[in-house]
């Protein structure tokens, strides 16, 4: 699902008005009706307090619309415009005259020196003074509305964005924001509902389709991209009917010391059950009986060092490497890691102690190939690029490095987010019960057998997330959060993969007498 900045928002706006012939006044009033609709479809004629406050631009507009809505159907409505400027856009006085002719009365004035309306805790405030065309920090007064929403603890639903958050920067204290319940996002979600600094100011959110011409939709290319599985479908290679082991690669995974031979288990497993048609492992000696014996489809390969890697000598030709997974950082394995980046022209899925010994010696990045998939987690990242000041400056920061090095930075959190170069993809899928040991290596697992089946790297990282978010996602419905182990985000990769084909429901018909006549 694309995800459109706020100059494509207004673009689209004017190509819709262009092409189908409508006025801005429109867009704004087919905006406010979906808003109405979904009020109103929760509501149905509850007489419970609604304040409608309104800016003066366009967000202020489409309160407007949906208070003027709301007085046509006899809903309990108040309405205050937050005047903090004389620049009022058309779509708001164009309103604000409608909603005159609707009541009978203005709407109240509210401005610095004004007392601000009591509002009960079972009341509910609609948000509509700030959307995407925020520019600058909101006056103290304005923020002290927004705290006076807050306290009322009245249920707040916020129209296209929570006021005073901006889709494309960090706000500088909490407090400078509309905390909403639910936010009604016009056409796309917003970045920010997805970043953990900022995840926060909406509790719940959802799209809605405000009509932009499906024309400028199709054709605008975004820079940030939400996935979902109609982005994962074409990207899906189907397994050919006339094909071996060696049409979906070798993949070969070099890692483990003593006491973590595990996260190569838990990674080769991943690998295998991704497709891929071989899978190797490189270990240290003490690694050979467990894995032998606990994964039957692996093949091994081991370190002359029993406890630790120490020279990384490959007799194979493997499709892709994933490099990394319980590898330690000593100093024989951190000195076998730089010989083997000097001689290496495989692509590489690069995890863990991997990324740590990159950290340590950054000039090893210039060794990497071209497309690297690098798999941080947020202090791996910090490694690599060291502290950031929130979550905007850490995006500018990964995306400097993936630039630098032509790399792909899967950055692991609640959403993990892919970036590559200024692309950004961000993952929905996945839950808490991923926070335990061993899942990172399932995933190093599941991109390396991906790319060892040729997908390319980017698909392969965006795929892997996808997959490894879906997985759990199964799983949880099984163990809860709490018994959710790394073993078992393997065991529902099957799951994740069929829910691919997986059709959604069609919407149950309301009325059964006329499913029946339409049988008939
Ligand atoms: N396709 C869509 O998604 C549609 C969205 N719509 C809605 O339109 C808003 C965006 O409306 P816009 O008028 O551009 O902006 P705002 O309503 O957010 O802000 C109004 C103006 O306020 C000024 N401003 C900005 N920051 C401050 C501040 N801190 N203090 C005071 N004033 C401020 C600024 O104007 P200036 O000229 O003074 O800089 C803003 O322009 C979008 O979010 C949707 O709700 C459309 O209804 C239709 C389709
Ligand atoms: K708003």
């Amino acid at each position: 699902m694309k995800i459109f900045s706020d100059e494509q928002v207004y673009e689209g706006d004017k190509f819709t008005a262009q092409k189908q012939q409508i006025t801005s006044i429109e867009l704004m009033e087919r905006a406010g009706i979906q808003i109405f609709n979904w009020l109103h479809l929760r509501m149905q004629g509850a007489q419970v307090p609604i304040h409608v406050f309104c800016g003066i631009g366009n967000n202020g507009g489409n309160g407007l619309v949906v208070a003027r809505h709301l007085v046509n159907h006899g809903y309990n409505v108040h309405t205050y415009v937050v005047n903090f400027s004389d620049k009022r856009t058309k779509g708001f006085l164009v309103n604000y005259d409608l909603m005159k002719q609707t009541q009978k009365k203005w709407p109240t004035l509210i401005g610095p020196k004004d007392d601000f309306p009591k509002i009960g805790p079972d009341d509910i405030i609609l948000d509509a003074v700030f959307g995407v065309g925020l520019n600058r920090p909101a006056d103290d007064w304005v923020v002290h509305l927004f705290q006076h929403f807050k306290a009322s603890k009245a249920f707040v639903l916020s129209v296209d964005i929570p006021s005073g958050l901006k889709t494309n920067a960090a706000p500088v204290k909490d407090t400078d924001v509309v905390w909403a319940n639910h936010t009604l996002s016009f056409q796309s979600p917003k970045l920010v509902f997805f970043l953990e600094d900022t995840a926060k100011f909406t509790a719940q959110w959802e799209v809605l389709d405000v009509g932009i011409d499906p024309e400028y939709l199709q054709k605008t290319n975004t820079l940030t991209t939400l996935i979902t599985k109609q982005d994962i479908l074409p990207v899906y290679k189907p397994r050919k009917p006339f094909s071996h082991k060696g049409t979906y690669g070798h993949a070969l995974l070099i890692g483990g010391s003593y006491g973590k031979i595990g996260a190569v288990q838990l990674a080769s497993r991943a690998t295998l059950v991704s497709g891929a048609g071989l899978v190797t492992a490189f270990v240290p000696k003490c690694g050979y009986l467990p894995l032998q014996s606990s994964v039957p489809e692996l093949m091994l390969i081991t370190d002359t060092n029993d406890t630790c890697i120490s020279n990384i000598a490959i007799p194979i030709e493997p499709t892709v490497i994933g490099i990394g997974v319980g590898m330690g950082t000593s100093e024989e394995t951190a000195s076998a890691f730089t010989d083997f980046l000097n001689q290496n022209t495989k692509p590489l899925v690069i995890d863990a102690d991997g990324l740590n010994l990159l950290a340590k010696t950054p000039a090893l990045m210039e060794k990497l190939p071209k497309y690297s998939v690098l798999t941080p987690h947020a202090k791996e990242l910090e490694r690599l690029i060291g502290k950031w000041s929130n979550d905007f400056d850490k995006l500018d920061k990964a995306i400097n490095l993936s630039e630098k090095y032509n790399i792909i930075l899967v950055l692991k959190g609640r959403f993990t987010l892919i970036v590559y170069k200024k692309n950004l993809y961000i993952n929905a899928t996945g839950n808490p019960g991923l926070a335990t040991g061993g899942t990172g290596d399932v995933l190093t697992g599941i991109i390396t057998g991906l790319m060892a089946q040729q997908y390319e790297p980017l698909e392969a990282a965006i795929f892997g997330v996808y997959l490894h978010g879906k997985s759990a996602d199964i799983a949880v419905q099984d163990f809860g959060y709490e018994a959710m182990t790394a073993s078992r985000v393997i065991s529902y990769l099957p799951k994740a993969f069929l829910d691919l084909f997986v059709k959604p429901e069609p919407p149950k018909t309301a009325n059964k007498q006329d499913d029946k006549t339409t049988k008939k």
